[in-house]
């Protein structure tokens, strides 16, 4: 449990907030921070809390099951107290929450999270817990919570009642936070889905309400994890997204148990993205941030219990049984993940042990929410009924485990390439060699204006050497702006330029003590393309200037060349083991061998850079004072912009309709500020409402690969997508096509057959399940162990 828990019975000593976590959770990237630097992943701690519900009336009720409440939370709102006569216990977690807490109150918890997303964080918030311990409630609010929706849709009319979950909130949160006007929002277009896992199967809750087709879950170089075939919905405002929340909830799948009177019989997902552009006060050009919050309310655990067994239906059983298989994974993802987290916190190079993502639908979805790049805070529910208590200390445990598992969150930040930057840049470096090559000085006034050069004193005086020396500083300097304005060139997609021969002299050269002439740079390298050409090659076979920079820039050059190399290789292996083409084993041996070459190479890099601080280049280095946070590539100190961030989107376009029956089609309409203003000024909000007084939202489908197609609902073709499919989520009427009640019933029969044939197997699987988690928990265990004696080998605990 986190930090100091109390033992009290049988429970084994707690385990302390180790001191990575708590490194780690202090290390949080600070959202409203500037954005330098925070696109290197931060380890952070899932973050845990507790809610403990009332005890339920028909839980205390004497003549059905009398329980009595036996779990309370204490003063300090972070231990969990169990008292039963079977069980004393306490522990304690990030928040818990006693029975008494409001729905504001959770929220409030949580609201941090919510605040990342909007900044440019991906984010999840999960509620986990028992079958009827109020995951529903916590997430969305109880049956009937109303929310009322503007007639103008703007996030102030959005009205919440007291009873709205985190999912209502979130989204008020969200939309107010985009309409800021502080943060330089120049537009955002935020996009909805909603998934259900139902039976291990995935089915888009928003058109797909009858569970006709179901869905797959791929993951792409650059775009992650995402489910192909499910609708992504434009919202404009708050209003949109909440009555989407609406629908989606009424298309869940739910069912009647003696637990629970309206009990989720699927996991659902809840995602929005939020693609924004920023142009902040004082900053060098606009910044694209695209990030992802996922709220998930998971299917709840429950035992399998002989003596109700009569009363399941078939369908109950696959239910029950998909529900607790998939909660099996998840557990073990969990478990994997925290030992990960804990072996790495001992030994850097432990090699990790396998996360079974891949094993479950639901850990397939969620797998960058637990062990990628995303702040996520899980949510564990519990009923206070001392009937309930067994599963309540497995919550607990789940709970615990789930603390020590690392994400690792990172800016999802792509900043365009600056055209006026890389003009200047240009024009700077022309500049510089025209005054050389006129034989004049250079200093400091002539290269005012470039904050990222290195800032060497260039002060011309009458003295030969220090002239020289201060020649050999421009000669580097105009190297770095050579350098820099190839990384710039290379982002934009255009070709290199050669070294115009400026930024290097021989080592003859250097030592002439008198001012170098235009004619004498023409032997080195002149600017014309041949000479430019011997320039680099001699460079690369390292006879380029014995000028510091110079030298330090021509090994950095082809080390880095090597890094790159070796990124692209791990880069294409890992996509081969996505296409199916490697098996694993092999991903981790030849990963492995990268991986130790990379290190290699990684330390000279390095060690270059040490060394070019050293010499004086005026590189920043890691623990060098002027270091601003990570390694410059491309050979300098400009700031370093990442293009190939994983927000570079799905495969999708989007597209609307001029006949969609969602209202207006202008081209504005995706966007939140509702205007065509793109890198312009904000015009207003979109509040186009529907003769049918419902909010028309346009949507966009994920597909594999880049064939992906932006769709105007009046479009789609039922045929295509199934007959049942709900061609327009708002209508409450399902608009389209006819059942064919004969052809239905045929397949009814055959899946119950199906589901017949299933049922004794997946009753045995029950009993199968909770010794594999046994034997599960202690391989890893022995892994563990094993690990401890075996080499190095560092890894991340991504699986
Ligand atoms: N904090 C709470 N205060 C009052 N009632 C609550 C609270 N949490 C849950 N309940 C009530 O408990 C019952 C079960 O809650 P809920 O449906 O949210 O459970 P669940 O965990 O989502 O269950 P399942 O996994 O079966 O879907 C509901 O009637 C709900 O209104």
């Amino acid at each position: 449990m986190v930090g100091a828990t109390v033992a009290l019975n049988d429970s084994p000593p707690p385990p302390q907030l180790s001191p990575r976590a708590a490194a780690a959770a202090s290390a949080e990237p600070n959202p409203s921070a500037p954005s330098s630097g925070l696109d290197i992943p931060t380890p952070t701690s899932i973050e845990v809390l507790i809610r403990v519900r009332p005890l339920l009336s028909h839980e205390s009720d004497e003549d059905t099951r009398n329980a009595s409440s036996c779990i309370s939370t204490l003063a300090d709102n972070r231990t969990i107290s169990i008292n039963h006569p079977s069980k004393q216990l306490q522990c304690e977690y990030d928040w818990s929450f006693p029975q008494s807490s409001s729905q504001e109150e959770i929220y409030d918890k949580v609201n941090s999270c919510v605040n990342s997303f909007t900044n440019g964080f991906n984010a999840t918030i999960f509620a986990y817990g028992q079958t009827g311990s109020g995951k529903t409630h916590t997430m969305f609010g109880p049956e009937g919570y109303a929310v009322q929706r503007s007639t103008y849709g703007g996030p102030n009319h959005a009205i919440l009642n007291a009873n709205a979950g985190v999912i209502p909130r979130s989204i008020v949160q969200i939309f107010k936070n985009l309409h800021r006007k502080d943060l330089g929002i120049v537009n955002v277009t935020a996009y909805v889905s909603f998934v259900q896992v139902y039976n291990e199967q995935l089915f888009d809750m928003l058109r797909d309400p009858r569970r006709s087709s179901s869905l797959e879950i791929h993951e792409e170089p650059g775009q992650g994890i995402y489910v192909s075939g499910l609708s992504e919905y434009a919202v404009r405002n708050a209003g949109d997204c909440l009555a989407l929340v609406k629908l989606g909830e009424e298309n869940r799948a739910i069912r009647e148990t003696h637990m629970n009177t309206a009990s989720s019989r699927s996991h659902s997902l809840f995602q929005i993205i939020v693609e924004q552009t920023r142009i902040e006060d004082g900053a060098e050009g606009e910044r694209v941030l695209k990030s992802k919050f996922n709220l998930v309310d998971l299917a709840g655990s429950e035992k399998w219990d002989t003596r109700k067994e009569r009363k399941f239906n078939n369908d109950q059983i696959s239910e029950l049984t998909n529900i607790n298989l998939s909660l099996y994974t998840l557990g073990r993802c969990i478990a994997a993940l925290a030992k990960n987290g804990k072996a790495l916190e001992k030994d850097p190079d432990a090699i990790p042990v396998h996360v079974p993502y891949r094993e479950s639908k639901l850990t397939r979805l969620l797998q960058d929410s637990l062990g990628g790049n995303s702040k996520t805070v899980l949510i564990a529910t519990l009923s206070p009924a001392s009937d309930c208590l067994e599963e309540s200390v497995s919550t607990l445990r789940f709970a615990d485990r789930a603390h020590s598992v690392m994400t690792f969150v990172k800016l999802n930040e792509k900043r365009p390439v600056d055209h006026a930057l890389v003009q200047r840049l240009q024009s700077e470096v022309a500049r510089l060699r025209a005054l050389l090559r006129d034989g004049g000085s250079v200093n400091e006034a002539d290269i005012s204006g470039l904050t990222t050069a290195p800032s060497t004193s260039l002060a011309a005086s009458p003295d030969s050497s220090s002239s020289n020396e201060a020649l050999q500083k421009a000669m580097e300097r105009i190297t770095f702006l050579e350098n820099d304005n190839n990384a710039l060139r290379k982002r934009l997609g255009m070709p290199e330029l050669p070294p115009s021969g400026l930024g290097g002299v021989s080592s003859q050269q250097a030592g002439t003590p008198q001012r170098h002439t235009p004619s004498k740079f023409a032997i080195v390298g002149g600017g014309n393309s041949d000479d430019a050409n011997r320039l680099r090659t001699d460079g690369a076979s390292g006879e380029m200037g014995s000028g510091a920079a110079g030298q330090h820039l021509i090994e950095m050059r082809a080390s880095h060349e090597k890094l790159s190399a070796l990124m692209m290789d791990i880069d294409r292996v890992t996509s081969r083991f996505f296409t199916f083409e490697i098996e694993e084993e092999e991903l981790k041996d030849v990963v492995t061998k990268f991986m130790k070459a990379f290190r290699k190479e990684k330390k000279g890099y390095l060690d270059l850079y040490a060394r070019a601080d050293r010499d004086g280049c005026g590189i920043p280095v890691r623990g060098s004072p002027n270091f601003a946070g990570k390694v410059p590539r491309g050979g300098g100190g400009a700031k370093v912009t990442k293009l190939n961030s994983p927000m570079a989107g799905p495969p999708t376009t989007f597209k609307k309709e001029n006949s969609s029956p969602f209202g207006s089609s202008s081209p504005d309409r995706t966007s939140v500020f509702g205007t065509a203003n793109r890198g312009g000024k904000v015009l207003g909000l979109s509040g186009a409402v529907n003769a049918a007084g419902s909010v028309g939202v346009a949507y966009r489908i994920r597909e594999k690969g880049d064939k992906s197609k932006g769709r105007g609902p009046s479009t789609v073709s039922p045929k295509k997508r199934g007959k049942n499919f709900n061609a327009n989520p708002l209508n409450n009427s399902v608009d389209g096509w006819i059942q064919d009640d004969e052809d239905d019933e045929e397949k009814l029969r055959k899946e119950l057959k199906a589901a017949k044939a299933r049922m004794k197997k997946q009753m045995e699987m029950q009993d199968w399940l909770e010794k594999k988690e046994e034997k599960a928990l202690q391989q890893l265990e022995e892994e563990e162990n094993a690990r401890n004696k075996r080499g190095s080998w560092r890894s991340t605990t991504r699986s």
